[in-house]
């Protein structure tokens, strides 16, 4: 069992954001949610976290319903990077990682070398380990960006929910992280602008357009061109990698 979606909806501020979303990820794979600026990625994820109840429908962890789940507990089993994470308190890029320790803890108790081994192994996981004294506002974006990933991590979730993970991060640093995520036991949920990477990534994709899901499945029956001009409206071509038989896109102007 895993997070599911039933037929999920959130009206937001009077417009249907997400609209009868079903999602059903295979434990351990990843799904990316694709689809054109304002088509409800961001705002499926916030309902898969269980930030906000569903207008409609019902999202559930274990099969069962999220809303009668404790945060503390989500929190144990689901770890998510949004695309904002900010913060004005001079922090270190290891207490960054520390706050995913948070669910973990009993009580009061403080840090145990569990915890500091889990800290360790997730700043190694994205590069930061010699980093981890530095002061938050101190960084660059892509570094923030990774480190956020390392709070995700240090969760150690069973289920991964990231809002554009890639989008600060230089084509190396896109290549490792998605490479990262997709050899963890986890199962994620992704949303990703990059049509090439969701392909090359992504064991499912959801297209969503105006909160509904318009197609999903693999990317190499999904990404199809026509597919492509339907949503997006752009012209593009799409040939298999003949290696490895994921779909890679071109666009044409
Ligand atoms: N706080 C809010 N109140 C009301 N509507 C909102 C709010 N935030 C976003 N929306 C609207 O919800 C819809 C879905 O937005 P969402 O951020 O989920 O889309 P997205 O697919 O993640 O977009 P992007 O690719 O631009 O990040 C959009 O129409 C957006 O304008």
């Amino acid at each position: 069992m895993t997070l599911h979606a039933e037929h999920v909806s959130w009206n937001r501020g009077g417009a249907l954001v997400v609209d009868g979303v079903t999602l059903h990820p295979e434990p351990g794979q990843t799904v990316g949610l694709l689809g054109p600026n304002g088509s409800g990625k961001s705002s499926l994820l916030r309902v898969l976290h269980g930030l906000v109840k569903p207008t409609a429908g019902l999202v559930t962890l274990d099969g069962v319903d999220l809303a009668s789940v404790g945060r503390r507990l989500i929190a144990r089993s689901v770890a998510s990077v949004t695309q904002h994470a900010d913060t004005d308190v001079d922090i270190t890029v290891r207490d960054i990682v520390r706050l995913g320790r948070i669910p973990h803890r009993s009580g009061l108790a403080g840090d145990t070398a569990a915890d500091e081994t889990a800290v360790d192994r997730a700043l190694a996981h994205v590069g930061l380990l010699d980093q981890a004294a530095r002061l938050w506002h101190t960084l660059s974006g892509g570094e923030r960006q990774r480190a956020q990933i390392a709070r995700a991590l240090a969760q150690e979730p069973r289920e991964l929910l990231l809002d554009e993970p890639t989008n600060h991060l230089d084509i190396r640093h896109q290549l490792e992280l998605l490479d990262l995520v997709c050899a963890l036991p986890v199962t994620t949920v992704i949303a990703i602008h990059d049509l090439n990477l969701a392909a090359m990534y992504c064991d499912t994709v959801v297209v969503l357009r105006a909160g509904r899901v318009v197609a999903a499945g693999a990317p190499s029956e999904v990404l199809t061109a026509a597919l492509i001009a339907d949503v997006y409206g752009v012209v593009a071509e799409v040939m298999l990698d003949p290696r490895r038989g994921h779909p890679i896109v071109t666009f044409t102007r």
